[in-house]
C-alpha cells in the first residue's frame, strides 16, 4: 500500500485516483473547486463516466479515497504525486500551462524529500524541467524529489477498463531509478512499460494524439472521394483495416474528431513545431479536413432541404463521442451554430449531455426522447452515435417527421435499409447524394 495523492478530479485525475484507491492505495485527491469537492465529498461524480461513481463510493466508504482542497493534508505524506490537472487551448493556440505551473508552486510549498512528482496531464516538450524548476524554488535546497513524465491515454467513456488494461504505460525521467518506482506502482496491471527520457514521453503523447487524428482526417478525405466516386466508405476502411499494417481503428469516417484531447492537442502540436522553427503541413491539413467534416455535413442539410430559413432541425446526439456527457469541441455545436446562422430552428436530444449543452447552446429546445426531436422536423441529423439510436422505431419517427429525411453524420445506419423505409438517406462517404428536395441543389462538397 502507497500514498498517492492526485492533484485535480476532472476525467484523468478522478479515474487515476479511484483506481489506485481500488488497487489498494491510500489516496487523496486535491480539488480547488469548491462545488466539485462538495460533489465528490458526498460520494457523487461530477462527470458521467461508466462505472465511475460506484468505485468512488466504494473506496470512500472502504477508507482509501479522500477529498480535499487543502495541498497540506494531501502532499507530506505522499510518496507519489500525479498532477492532472488541465491544460486548455490558449489563445494562440499552444497549451496553457497556468493550471500545471499553480499546481507545482503549491506542491513545492508542502513536499518532503523521497516524494516523486508524475505528470499525467497532457503538456509540451519540456514541462516537465519547467515543473521541476518551480518545485525546486518553492521546496527549498533541501528537498529531494523526482519528475516523471507518464501521459496519460484514457478514452472517455472507457476510462476504467482502459487504466485496468492499458496497451502500454509510458514513462518518462532524468533519473531511471525514479521511472522504475513509479513502473513497480504499476506492475499489478501487466501492461508494457516504456522507459525513456523525459521530453521523449512528452511527445509521445503528442505524436499519438495526432496519429490518431491524422487516421480520422485521412479516413474524412477517402469519404469524401468515396461519395463522388460512388464507392462506400466503410467497407473501404474495412478493407484497409483487414492489412495487420494499418489495422481497423480509428477509420470511422463521420462528423470529424472533437472532445477534450484531439483538438487542443493537435494544435499544440502544431505550434510547439511552428516555435521550434519546423513546418508541420501534415497537422495543418489534419485540422483543416476536421473543420471541413463539419461544414460539409451542415452543406449536406441545405442541399437536401434548400434555404433553412424558418425549417425546423432535429439533432440526435450532442456529446463529443457516446458514452460521456463531455462536451468540449463537441461537433454538435459547430453543426448546430452554423445551421442556426442559417435561420433554422433546431430541437436536439442527448441521453445524458444537455445538461451541459444547455449552457452553450441556449437557443436549442432539448426534448426528454429521441422520438420529441422527431417531431414536425423537417430534417433528423444524427451527430453521436449513441447505442440507444441503433435501435429506434423508424416507422414511429417517420410518422412523426413533416419530411422524412435523415441525415447521417456517424454512418449509423444502413443507407439501402433506411431508404427502403422511404427516407431521403444521406451518411459519410457512401455512395451517391440523394436527389434534393428543393429544385436549385447547390453542388456540394468543396
Ligand atoms: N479527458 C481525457 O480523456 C484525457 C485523457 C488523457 C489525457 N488528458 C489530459 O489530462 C489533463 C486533464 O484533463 P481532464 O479532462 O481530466 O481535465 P479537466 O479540466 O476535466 O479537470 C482538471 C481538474 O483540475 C482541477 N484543478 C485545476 N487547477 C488545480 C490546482 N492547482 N489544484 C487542484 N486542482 C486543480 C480543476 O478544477 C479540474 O477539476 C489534460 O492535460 C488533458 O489533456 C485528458
Ligand atoms: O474512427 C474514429 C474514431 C474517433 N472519432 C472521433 O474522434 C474523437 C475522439 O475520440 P476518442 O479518441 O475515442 O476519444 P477521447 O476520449 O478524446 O480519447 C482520445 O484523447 C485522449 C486524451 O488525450 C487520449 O488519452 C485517448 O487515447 C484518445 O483516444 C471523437 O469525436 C470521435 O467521435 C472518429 O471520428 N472516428
Amino acid at each position: 500500500m502507497k500514498n498517492i495523492c492526485v492533484v485535480g478530479t476532472g476525467y484523468v485525475g478522478l479515474t487515476t485516483g479511484v483506481c489506485f484507491a481500488d488497487l489498494g492505495h491510500s489516496v487523496t485527491c486535491i480539488e480547488i473547486d469548491l462545488q466539485k469537492l462538495e460533489l465528490l465529498r458526498s460520494g457523487k461524480s461530477p462527470i458521467y463516466e461508466p462505472g465511475l461513481e460506484e468505485l468512488q463510493e466504494r473506496n470512500m466508504r472502504a477508507g482509501r479515497l479522500r477529498f480535499t482542497d487543502d495541498y497540506a493534508v494531501g502532499i507530506p505524506e505522499a510518496e507519489f504525486i500525479f498532477i492532472t490537472v488541465g491544460t486548455p487551448m490558449s489563445e494562440d493556440g499552444s497549451a496553457d500551462l497556468t493550471y500545471v505551473k499553480a499546481a507545482a508552486r503549491s506542491i513545492g510549498k508542502y513536499l518532503r524529500s523521497g516524494s516523486i512528482i508524475i505528470d499525467k496531464s497532457t503538456v509540451p516538450v519540456g514541462t516537465g524541467d519547467m515543473v521541476e524548476n518551480i518545485i525546486a524554488e518553492h521546496a527549498g535546497p533541501d528537498v529531494k524529489f523526482d519528475v516523471v513524465s507518464n501521459p496519460e491515454f484514457l478514452r472517455e467513456g472507457s476510462a476504467l477498463s482502459d487504466f485496468f488494461k492499458p496497451d502500454r504505460i509510458v514513462l518518462g525521467a532524468k533519473n531511471r531509478e525514479a521511472a522504475q518506482r513509479v513502473a513497480a506502482l504499476h506492475e499489478t496491471l501487466g501492461a508494457p512499460i516504456i522507459i525513456t527520457d523525459l521530453r521523449t514521453a512528452e511527445m509521445i503523447k503528442y505524436a499519438s494524439n495526432a496519429f490518431l487524428a491524422t487516421r480520422i482526417s485521412f479516413i474524412n478525405e477517402i469519404a469524401q472521394i468515396c461519395e463522388r466516386l460512388g464507392a462506400d466508405v466503410r467497407e473501404v476502411a474495412r478493407g484497409m483495416g483487414a492489412d495487420k499494417r494499418i489495422g481497423p481503428h480509428f477509420l470511422e469516417a463521420g462528423v470529424g474528431y472533437g472532445g477534450s484531447c484531439f483538438p487542443k492537442d493537435v494544435l499544440a502540436l502544431y505550434h510547439m513545431a511552428a516555435s521550434a522553427g519546423c513546418h508541420p503541413q501534415l497537422l495543418q491539413a489534419v485540422m483543416d479536413i476536421n473543420s471541413d467534416a463539419r461544414k460539409r455535413f451542415v452543406k449536406k442539410v441545405e442541399t437536401v432541404l434548400g434555404d433553412l430559413t424558418g425549417r425546423l432541425i432535429g439533432v440526435l446526439g450532442l456529446s463529443f463521442k457516446p458514452n460521456t456527457d463531455d462536451m468540449r469541441e463537441a461537433p454538435s455545436v459547430d453543426i448546430i451554430n452554423a445551421l442556426l446562422k442559417k435561420g433554422a430552428r433546431v430541437k436536439a436530444y442527448d441521453p445524458v449531455a444537455m445538461p451541459r449543452a444547455e449552457e452553450l447552446l441556449p437557443t436549442v429546445t432539448f426534448t426528454a426522447t429521441a422520438y420529441d426531436v422527431a417531431k414536425d422536423a423537417d430534417a433528423l441529423l444524427l451527430v453521436t452515435e449513441w447505442n440507444e439510436f441503433k435501435q429506434l422505431d423508424w416507422q414511429r419517427i417517420k410518422r412523426y417527421m413533416r419530411q422524412p429525411v435523415v441525415i447521417d453524420g456517424r454512418n449509423l445506419y444502413d443507407p439501402r435499409e433506411m431508404r427502403s423505409l422511404g427516407f431521403i438517406y444521406w451518411g459519410v462517404g457512401r455512395g451517391e447524394a440523394p436527389v434534393p428536395l428543393w429544385e436549385e441543389a447547390t453542388n456540394i462538397g468543396d
